[in-house]
């Protein structure tokens, strides 16, 4: 069928707004996961705060995580480098894989997990030091340069990837905190991808900046999506478009929704993702 008249197709609708539990309609699953995530629950002490979501995250993609405000897509994201560890009534129950391995074995070593699954804040969190600092800072802890050339090439290249090198060079030496925001979020983007991370997840990582500095945040995260699995939560429906391969729609703590982002938002298979992405609610 051309594209256009798929557009026009009637949503096939569920017979109500009931959710199943851990029925996800659309497309939850990857041939080339980078990570496996299968029932997974989230509890802050009694409250079930994500409620058994089975999804694969493809090597790669962009995805989007959408949503009302409180559903679970800050809960469930940073499940992924296990940020909520030190959220002390937090549980999680499930099989969280990266790369076929236990994202919560005891033995595991968080430090490693979090340079290889990099996050990127809300709020631009720049430590208060030099920006040549700020970047150098993973690889110095991580032993990444044993000589100050090879750190300075990868302060370079980190700064350059972030697309801010251009605008810092002459200045590494001054304070981060005395950039502008936009400038100030690249610069936190370039501190993560200084210790060569595998995956970027990204919390509403524009909704601090102004509408030039998101077009510029936007454009990287594009750039970055050649080398790197982004995992975006934005409550922006048209920067998930922009932005994103795969969308997936959460309601509740339920994931009600995965699919190619288009398929989102030109024809959602659930009622649910139909009303949120039409404003019915949210
Ligand atoms: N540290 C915490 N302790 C207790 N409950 C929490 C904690 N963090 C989140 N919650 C609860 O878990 C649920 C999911 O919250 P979460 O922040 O993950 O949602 P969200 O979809 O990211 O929301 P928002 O879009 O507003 O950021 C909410 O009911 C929230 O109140």
């Amino acid at each position: 069928m051309p594209e256009a008249d798929l557009i026009k197709a009637p949503i096939e609708r569920p017979a109500d707004t009931v959710i199943e539990e851990g029925k996800t309609v659309g497309v939850p699953f990857s041939d080339d996961p980078k990570f496996q995530l299968r029932n997974v629950e989230v509890f802050y002490g009694e409250t079930r705060a994500i409620k058994n979501i089975s999804l694969d995250i493809a090597r790669n993609e962009v995805i989007a995580f959408i949503g009302p405000s409180g559903c679970g897509k800050s809960t469930f994201l940073r499940c992924l480098n296990r940020m909520n560890d030190s959220i002390e009534n937090c549980r999680i129950k499930g099989s969280l894989l990266l790369d076929g391995q236990d994202i919560y074995d005891p033995k595991r070593d968080v430090v490693e997990l979090r340079a290889r699954v990099g996050m990127v804040f809300q709020k631009p969190n720049p430590f208060p030091k030099s920006i040549y600092d700020n970047v150098a800072y993973g690889p110095r802890i991580h032993g990444l340069a044993n000589r100050k050339s090879d750190l300075d090439d990868i302060v370079e290249n980190s700064l350059r990837k972030a697309g801010l090198w251009n605008e810092v060079k002459d200045r590494l030496d001054a304070m981060a905190t005395g950039m502008s925001g936009g400038q100030q979020q690249r610069l936190c983007i370039a501190r993560a991808i200084a210790v060569s991370p595998e995956v970027v997840l990204m919390d509403e990582p524009c909704s601090a900046l102004d509408p030039i500095a998101t077009a510029r945040i936007e454009e990287l995260i594009a750039e970055l999506s050649e080398s790197y699995t982004i995992v975006i939560v934005t409550h922006s429906m048209q920067q998930a478009a922009r932005v994103s391969n795969r969308t997936a729609y959460f309601h509740l703590g339920h994931l009600v929704e995965v699919n190619d982002t288009s398929k989102v938002f030109t024809m959602p298979e659930h009622e649910l993702t139909e009303s949120y992405i039409t404003g019915r609610f949210g």
